[in-house]
């Protein structure tokens, strides 16, 4: 067993959305970048890529929409708070504990799917057009590294994972994707005892892609139990395992817990931190039965096992 204490960085480069004909690129280096990132998820469940392809322009619009409507007054966000039957929408501060046993996190989120049956939006100049570029171009990025965690895995058929999220931003797939803001704090009274911004989790689906700011905060549990800091690195996207793909994968990849704590430093400064996660959902009718055969888990679909999670956090 290796002892990971640092997150690896891949460059995506050979396989990224910079590459127009994914199609084209030579076996030997598709394997080696397999390699790579299986890898990490082996390891700790979580890599850095860079060169992936994602045009900053469009990272840095979502941030500033975004930025736009968690500024508003609640009263407005409450226009197009999340329901309980759906998951688009505003999630409100605190409204969420990701490890139940503290308070809730000190965040807010707004979770956006181009199929959800809500169809407003804020109404705030760019809004649309950037959730909907956004989405596309995470679809795009996550569509190449499931191909390589197909290869990596040696699953015979280097378009198994590929196939089975056929349906990403239509109805059949709950993948979503989720702008996240952590409101400044200027001192320590703001916060309750052992409250953080985001609690110790593990992320449910197949895979999930972070951009997350300059900010930093993030940890990631390594495999001494440890948790390391995830420091932003400019120009990456941290990607990591969900609890769905390593139930999948029998264990074989890790969905690694993690959270994001209130650094000392930020508390005197007093800055926001904001983040976007693309949480990826296989089809909802997509079975999920060990890979290897080996039934450790029973098999159970997509969707069902999406609801449990749910179920256990709101
Ligand atoms: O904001 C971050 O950096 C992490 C958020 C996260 O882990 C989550 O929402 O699942
Ligand atoms: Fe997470």
């Amino acid at each position: 067993m290796t002892t990971m204490t640092e997150i690896p960085v891949v460059d995506l480069a050979p396989y990224g959305l910079g590459v127009v004909n994914e199609d084209e690129v030579d076996t030997q280096t598709i394997r080696s970048l397999a390699d790579s990132v299986c890898g990490a998820f082996r390891d700790i469940g979580f890599c850095y890529v860079k060169n992936h392809g994602v045009q900053q322009s469009l990272i840095d619009r979502m941030k500033a929409v975004s930025k736009t409507f968690f500024e508003k007054p609640v009263e407005y966000k409450k226009n197009y708070a999340r329901p309980k039957t759906d998951n688009h929408g505003w999630v409100a501060l605190e409204r969420e504990s990701l490890n139940p046993e503290r308070p809730g996190d000190y965040k807010e989120a707004f979770n956006y799917s181009p199929c959800a049956d809500i169809k407003i939006l804020p109404d705030i100049d760019g809004f649309k057009a950037v959730m909907e570029d956004f989405y596309a171009s995470s679809e795009a990025l996550s569509l190449r590294i499931f191909d390589l965690v197909s290869i990596g895995l040696d699953l015979g058929d280097n378009k198994f994972m590929r196939k089975c999220h056929a349906l990403i931003g239509q109805k059949g797939n709950c993948t979503a994707l989720r702008s996240l803001y952590y409101p400044s704090l200027s001192t320590n009274k703001d916060i309750k005892p052992n409250q953080v911004r985001c609690g110790e989790h593990s992320d449910y689906g197949s895979l999930t892609l972070l951009f997350q700011d300059d900010v930093g905060g993030l940890e990631v549990r390594n495999l001494h139990g440890e948790y390391i800091p995830a420091s932003p690195i400019p120009g990456t996207i941290l990607i990591n395992i969900g609890d769905l793909m390593q139930r999948w994968t029998a264990d074989q990849l890790t969905a690694t817990k993690h959270r994001v704590l209130i650094p000392e430093e930020e508390l005197r400064r007093g800055k926001s931190r904001q983040s976007v996660a693309f949480f990826l959902q296989p089809d909802d009718e997509v079975m999920i039965e060990c890979l290897d055969k080996s039934n450790k888990y029973k098999p159970i679909s997509s969707y069902d096992y999406l609801q449990q999670r749910f179920a256990a956090t709101y």
